[in-house]
């Protein structure tokens, strides 16, 4: 370990990674680790090295001395909780959180930035559990989400770990209630006024109705969490209710506030921004693990050209060929032109042809914006509960947890690397894991170029497949 003067005692002890692995404060606005080694030391928390190709996942799951997820939390996160986690299988921490939860235990602000899939979620989840008051109704932690079906997965997995585990009956436990876009919030308004959930999951626009109509309340809240913070800062319609639940509901001294995502496009000018606006407090941490390689090492990137006409036929050999586990296949929107021409969406075209042609075994879902949200609940519960091939828009891209995955297909090349990034990350989701899991791209020979700019971007090469019985 390299601990440089001024580091606080917070820094975790591991195996040095110079390109791996990052902590830097909010003072640090330096643009990369080259330049994070030159530094002050006082502004510079940790700096670990690992050579370059092994992945940090499982050059922490194999380092004897690594502590495991109760040695990290135990004295701060209830007995019962390490428990449950240990009894679900969360026993070796990821790198992500070897290297947050020490800092997020001793009551850091925290920007949680890590590869898809490298378990953030569980990393904040500690936390939340750590600061609850049991024996409290009241709400003391916000998590928020983009979407509807991400709030349901980090609800399923907080009440997961809530559950009391066996020997532990009777102890008390908590609440999670899901706010979510399309939910029932007449409900949840009568459940909030006679009893308080002590942890609300939440997607922004049902949130603001309920604080706006100060049904709930934000005194007692003493972490919020904003997962896919990129995504949210994105959207025109949420970053007004963003800077506003910042700002004005809550304030910084009295809550730990955590930003996640797997993408943070400019981090240096994020965490400037996040101090200037008064969204973090000024020690804010910025955990950026893996800074030199942004997509995990597991995935295997491949491209198919082929014309525009061939695509379906393409997709269907390729099927055919992988026999994937469970795949998802990525469909850009329909065009404002399309629309006003009357014409059906990609996704019901692709919808239409696979249920006709595809002879696997694997159903085929569909699962986009334009449907209503009952339809899109069945969707996912049906994704969840076994193996099938979903057809999406990109919905689906942004935290979805599911780790049967094995195959990508971009129908469409996505609108950005961020964007192929986070499609990409939908699968090879099992952390420790070195299954290889692939994602293609049906691409034209003028995308080329596009997909180019991905992988530089990115830094990841893609294989052409040259697909003979097509060319015949
Ligand atoms: N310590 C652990 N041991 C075993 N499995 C884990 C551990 N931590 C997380 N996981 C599993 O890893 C998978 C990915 O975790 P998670 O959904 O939190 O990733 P993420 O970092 O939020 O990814 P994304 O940026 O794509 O949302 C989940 O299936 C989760 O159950």
């Amino acid at each position: 370990m390299v601990c440089f003067r001024g580091a606080p005692a917070c820094v975790v002890p591991c195996r040095p990674s110079i390109s791996n692995i990052l902590l830097y404060s909010s003072r640090n606005l330096s643009p990369g680790p080259a330049n994070a080694v030159s530094l002050p030391s006082p502004f510079l928390f940790s700096l670990f090295s690992a050579p370059k190709d092994s992945p940090v996942l499982s050059c922490r799951a194999h380092t004897a001395a690594a502590p495991t997820l109760r040695e990290i939390c135990s004295g701060s996160v209830p007995e019962h909780i390490l428990q449950r986690a240990e009894e679900i299988g969360y026993v070796v921490p990821t790198a992500v959180q070897h290297q947050s939860l020490p800092l997020l235990l001793s009551g850091r602000d925290c920007i949680l930035h890590a590869q898809t899939g490298s378990g953030k979620t569980l990393a904040y989840l500690l936390l939340v559990f750590s600061a609850l008051d049991f024996n409290r109704s009241a709400v003391q932690a916000l998590i928020v989400v983009p979407t509807r079906e991400l709030g349901m997965q980090v609800t399923k997995v907080a009440r997961g770990l809530a559950t009391m585990p066996k020997g532990c009956e009777g102890t008390r436990t908590c609440t999670v209630m899901a706010l979510l876009d399309g939910g029932m919030l007449k409900r949840h308004r009568s459940w909030l006024k006679a009893e308080p959930p002590q942890i609300v999951v939440a997607t922004i626009g049902s949130l603001c109705q309920m604080l706006e109509k100060h049904v709930l309340k934000l005194e007692a809240m003493r972490v919020l969490v904003i997962d896919e913070v990129d995504f949210m800062f994105n959207s025109s319609k949420q970053v007004h209710l963003l800077r506003k639940l910042l700002t004005s509901y809550s304030a910084i001294s009295s809550r730990q506030t955590i930003l996640a995502s797997a993408t943070i496009p400019q981090h240096n000018r994020f965490v400037h921004d996040c101090v200037q606006q008064k969204w973090t407090k000024n020690d804010v941490v910025h955990v950026h693990v893996n800074p030199v390689e942004p997509m995990p090492s597991n995935l295997c990137h491949k491209f198919v050209i082929c014309s525009k006409k061939e695509r379906l036929r393409t997709l269907l050999y390729l099927l055919q060929k992988d026999m994937p586990k469970s795949g998802i296949v990525f469909v850009g929107e329909q065009s404002e032109k399309s629309k006003k021409l009357g014409q059906p969406p990609s996704t019901t075209l692709i919808i239409e042809f696979l249920r006709a042609s595809y002879m696997g075994c694997l159903e085929v879902i569909l699962l986009e914006e334009e449907m209503n949200f009952n339809a899109r609940a069945t969707s996912f519960s049906e994704l969840r509960e076994r193996g099938c091939l979903l057809v999406s828009t990109d919905i689906a891209s942004r935290g979805f947890d599911l780790p049967q995955t094995t195959h990508i297909y971009n129908f469409d090349l996505p609108r950005s690397a961020v964007d192929y990034l986070h499609r990409a990350g939908r699968t090879g989701r099992i952390p420790f894991s070195k299954d290889k899991c692939s994602v293609t791209s049906l691409i034209t020979k003028e995308e080329r170029f596009v997909l180019q700019r991905f992988e530089n971007e990115l830094m990841f090469q893609s294989e052409e497949l040259v697909l003979e019985s097509l060319t015949n």
